[in-house]
C-alpha cells in the first residue's frame, strides 16, 4: 500500500504541533499539508520547522480546499467551528478525517454525521489507549455496581483549556450511562453551587479543575455507603494523543465511509 497523505490543521497549536511530529516520526505516512486560521502568525512559516522536527518542506497555509485535494487524510484538534468546516471539506474530498476537537454540541455531531456519508470520520474524546481501555473499565463496573454507588466524574487540565466538561470526561460519562442503562444527558450534573439539596440516586457528576500545566486526568469515583472505587488515568505526555490519531489515520485508510471511534480503531468495542 503506498504512504498515507496526511495534512494538520491547527498546525500551530498545542496539539497541532504534536500531531506533525507523530506524522514524522512514523513509518507509512507523510505530511502534505499544515492548516492555521486566517490571520495567524504560522503562516508561511515550515511546518516542521515550527513542530521542532527539522525542515519538511511543508508550508504552513490558510487553503484546506487545495491541500486536502492532494490528501488522504486530515488530523483536526481545532474548535468546533472549525472541525464542522473541516468535515464538509472532508467529505467532497472523501478522505479520512480524524477528530479530536472536544467542546462538540448536538448540531455539530449533525454536521459530523451528514460528513460520514462520504468520509471516513474517526471522532474521540480522548486519542489515548489508556482511556478508552478505562471507558470499557468503566462499563462494566457500572454495569455491576447498583445505583447504591454514586458515580462522579473528577478532570484536572491545563489553564489554557477552553471547554468543560472535557471530552474525555463525556466519554467516561456516556460509557457509565452506558453501564447503567440510562441517559446521560438525562441524568447528567455539570455543576453544583448554593443550596442543592440532596445527591439524586443514579444520577452522573462531573466536577473540573483547571490549573498550571496539567496534560489532563480523569478519576470516575464509585462512591457507596462505606466504600469507594475509583478509576483513574493520568495523560504524561500530549505524544500519547498524537500517536493515537496517526494510528486512527491509518486505520481508517482502507475502510468505507462512515462515523468510527477510537474503541473502533484499537478494537475495543466489544469491551
Ligand atoms: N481527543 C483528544 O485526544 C484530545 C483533544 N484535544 C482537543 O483538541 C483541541 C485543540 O487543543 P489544543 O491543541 O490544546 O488547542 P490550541 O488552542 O493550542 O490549538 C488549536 C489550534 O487550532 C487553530 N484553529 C482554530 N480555528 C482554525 C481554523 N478555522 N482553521 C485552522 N486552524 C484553526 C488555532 O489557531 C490553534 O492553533 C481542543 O478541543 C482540545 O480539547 C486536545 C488533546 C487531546
Ligand atoms: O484540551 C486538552 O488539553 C485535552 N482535551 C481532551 C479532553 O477534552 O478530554 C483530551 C485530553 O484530556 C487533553
Amino acid at each position: 500500500m503506498s504512504e498515507m497523505r496526511l495534512v494538520v490543521v491547527g498546525a500551530s497549536g498545542r496539539m497541532g504541533r504534536m500531531l506533525i511530529k507523530a506524522v514524522a516520526e512514523t513509518e507509512g505516512c507523510t505530511l502534505v499539508g499544515a492548516i492555521e486560521r486566517e490571520g495567524s502568525p504560522a503562516l508561511g512559516q515550515d511546518a516542521g520547522l515550527l513542530a521542532g522536527t527539522g525542515l519538511l518542506d511543508v508550508d504552513v497555509t490558510d487553503d484546506p480546499l487545495a491541500v486536502f485535494a492532494q490528501a488522504d487524510g486530515v488530523l483536526d484538534f481545532t474548535a468546533p467551528a472549525a472541525t464542522t468546516a473541516f468535515a464538509a471539506l472532508a467529505a467532497q474530498a472523501r478522505i479520512v478525517h480524524v477528530i479530536g476537537t472536544t467542546g462538540l454540541q448536538e448540531a455539530d455531531f449533525t454536521k459530523l454525521e451528514a460528513a460520514a456519508r462520504h468520509a471516513r470520520i474517526i471522532q474521540s474524546g480522548n486519542m489515548s489507549l489508556g482511556v478508552n481501555l478505562l471507558a470499557g473499565l468503566v462499563r462494566k463496573v457500572a454495569a455491576t455496581l447498583g445505583e447504591d454507588f454514586d458515580i462522579e466524574i473528577l478532570e484536572m487540565h491545563h489553564r489554557m483549556k477552553v471547554d468543560a466538561p472535557s471530552g474525555t470526561a463525556l466519554l467516561l460519562g456516556e460509557a457509565a450511562a452506558e453501564g447503567r442503562k440510562i441517559s446521560l444527558k438525562e441524568r447528567s450534573v455539570r455543576s453544583r453551587d448554593g443550596h442543592t439539596g440532596a445527591r439524586n440516586p443514579g444520577d452522573i457528576g462531573f466536577a473540573t479543575l483547571r490549573g498550571g500545566t496539567v496534560v489532563g486526568e480523569h478519576s470516575v469515583i464509585f462512591a457507596g455507603a462505606g466504600e469507594r472505587l475509583e478509576l483513574s488515568h493520568r495523560a504524561e505526555d500530549r505524544s500519547i494523543f498524537a500517536r493515537g490519531a496517526v494510528r486512527a489515520a491509518l486505520w481508517g485508510f482502507d475502510k468505507k465511509p462512515g462515523y468510527y471511534t477510537m474503541a473502533n480503531v484499537l478494537g475495543l468495542d466489544q469491551l
